[in-house]
């Protein structure tokens, strides 16, 4: 009999750590355990430490290999005796907002840093977040002698090896994918003239070291770059992720250079690119609404689908913390068009799940800017599991939309590099890829209004130079959500189905 080899895969993001115990040779998950972490933008690592031997805790017997996806960007700042400075900043922190403005400045202006390390920094960057700290807090600053990202730190506390790897390392905005080196010039720049020590980059298949228990540890990468490694992402395949972010990716053979900051030009898992836009608002736009209307998240459905498309003419812009695509840190949401006869319960829902939406549409207009002509949007993260998103997305995305089976798409991506780390070959390992569901709108002319409502609203309230929408879908128009077993992605039928 042929043993089962197994790998494992963490997913340690912003509310929790997941991970996944897999077949090394197909991906299937035998195992699964998960942790959560506090809700703050500022988290002690030891946190994610303690939620991963939680996560981990019973299931690893067995397992040869294990690979580490994080949350992007997070600043982790350790001193000479290896102990964390202060706790993290996240990615989702926007303390850092001036001190971005400040290094956008310094550096020549946006075009010279998408021409640097392919991205226009903004709050969320490392780097912006040591400019903060240097200027903010001079006696941590001068304690730092390394700065690592989370899935840099807990592969270290994993291994002992101070590790990383392209796809994280891009998140940096002192990492230059398209060259595959370290900026160090600018980090110093923005931390007062000194560059700490940073992890070694590693390749896609490299193995970063092993933990005491003997398993091999892999670069591991981050959470956006292990998803499009689980999913193993082809031409004109687009994600839309709704986590506590929400983002929007393809991969390309080609670095992105996006001047005007709103597609960040980071590197994949694999060797390749990864054009990504990024919301600070998804599921959480959820989490508040249905708060606020006193209902949990299918109730929150449930009145969402009641109501008509276009809420009834309530526009929600849901920069509830903040924004970071548009490049809006300190703005707060608004809730327009309410007439006596529209402020019922459907139509917030609704509004909220359209807004949610329609930010990240507007992300994914960037994205395809950048030269990807979208084959299918692939939805995926928490609120993917959401029917009134479900229902909604393909009229706003004005493409046909796929959901993969419900899975921990950053968790497998992970275990997937294991498994590749394992056994190093040029491909990550050929999982089969899993069933999902086609959904095609109901809307689209509906659609279509509801994005430019929602860019002239921005326009508004926020000055964000306006656009006139143009819905790039065919003309082949009314359908529904049922299921079918049409598997033609490039003459879709009108109803929703299964693939594979
Ligand atoms: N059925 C659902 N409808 C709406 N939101 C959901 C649903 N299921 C989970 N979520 C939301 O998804 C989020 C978690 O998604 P996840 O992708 O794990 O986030 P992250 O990776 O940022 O931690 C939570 O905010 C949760 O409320
Ligand atoms: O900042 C980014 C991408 O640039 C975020 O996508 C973070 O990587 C956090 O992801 P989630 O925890 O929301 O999945």
């Amino acid at each position: 009999m042929i043993r089962q080899r197994l790998v494992a895969g963490v997913d340690s993001s912003t509310q929790s750590t997941k991970v996944v115990v897999c077949d090394a040779e197909t991906g299937e998950v035998q195992r699964s355990g998960r942790a959560a972490h506090p809700d703050a933008t500022e988290v002690d690592p030891n946190l994610w430490w303690a939620a991963f031997t939680e996560a981990t805790s019973g299931i690893l017997d067995g397992v040869e290999a294990i690979g580490v996806g994080g949350q992007q960007h997070g600043m982790v700042t350790l001193d000479e005796a290896g102990e964390v400075v202060r706790p993290a900043l996240l990615w989702n922190d926007t303390r850092s907002a001036g001190a971005a403005e400040e290094l956008v400045t310094e550096l020549g202006g946006p075009e010279a840093w998408a021409k640097a390390v392919g991205s226009v920094p903004v709050a969320s960057f490392t780097v912006t977040k040591l400019r903060w700290l240097a200027e903010h807090e001079p006696a941590n600053a001068d304690r730092v002698t390394r700065v690592v990202l989370p899935h840099d730190w807990l592969t270290w506390r994993l291994t002992g090896e101070l590790v990383t790897d392209r796809g994280d390392a891009s998140g940096t905005g002192y990492f230059s994918p398209a060259e595959s080196v370290y900026r160090t010039d600018i980090l110093e720049r923005a931390f007062g003239g000194r560059s700490p020590e940073l992890p070694r980059v590693l390749g896609p298949a490299d193995v970063a070291g092993q933990t005491r228990d003997g398993l091999l540890v892999s670069a591991g990468t981050g959470d956006n770059m292990a998803a499009a490694l689980a999913l193993g992402l082809g031409d004109g395949d687009v994600v839309v992720s709704l986590g506590t972010s929400g983002t929007v990716f393809g991969v390309c053979p080609t670095p992105a250079a996006d001047a005007s900051g709103e597609v960040a030009g980071f590197a994949d898992a694999t060797g390749r690119f990864l054009p990504l836009a990024c919301t600070l608002n998804a599921a959480r736009v959820l989490t508040a609404t249905a708060a606020m209307l006193d209902v949990d998240l299918a109730g929150l459905d449930r009145l969402a689908l009641a109501a008509e498309p276009g809420a009834g003419g309530l526009t929600l812009l849901p920069y509830l913390d903040g924004e970071r695509t548009p490049n809006l840190p300190d703005a707060a949401g608004s809730l327009h068009g309410m007439r006596r006869s529209n402020m019922t319960p459907e139509n917030l829902a609704r509004a909220a799940i359209e807004g949610m939406l329609c930010g990240l549409a507007a992300g994914l207009d960037a994205v395809l800017a950048q030269g990807i002509t979208p084959r299918r949007v692939l939805l995926i993260g928490g609120a993917a599991q959401s029917a009134a998103v479900r229902a909604v997305a393909p009229d706003v995305f004005g493409v046909p939309v796929v959901v993969p089976e419900p899975a921990e798409h950053v968790a497998l991506g992970a275990a997937r590099q294991a498994a590749w780390a394992l056994t190093p070959t040029g491909q990550p390992p050929a999982w089969p890829e899993k069933t999902s569901v086609v959904l095609e709108g109901s809307a689209p002319g509906q659609g279509a209004e509801i994005r430019q409502r929602h860019l002239d609203l921005r326009a508004l309230v926020h000055h964000v130079p306006a656009r006139v929408f143009q819905d790039a879908r065919s003309t082949n128009a009314a359908s529904s959500t049922h299921q079918s077993t049409n598997t033609d992605f490039q003459s879709p039928s009108p109803n929703s189905r299964e693939d594979t």
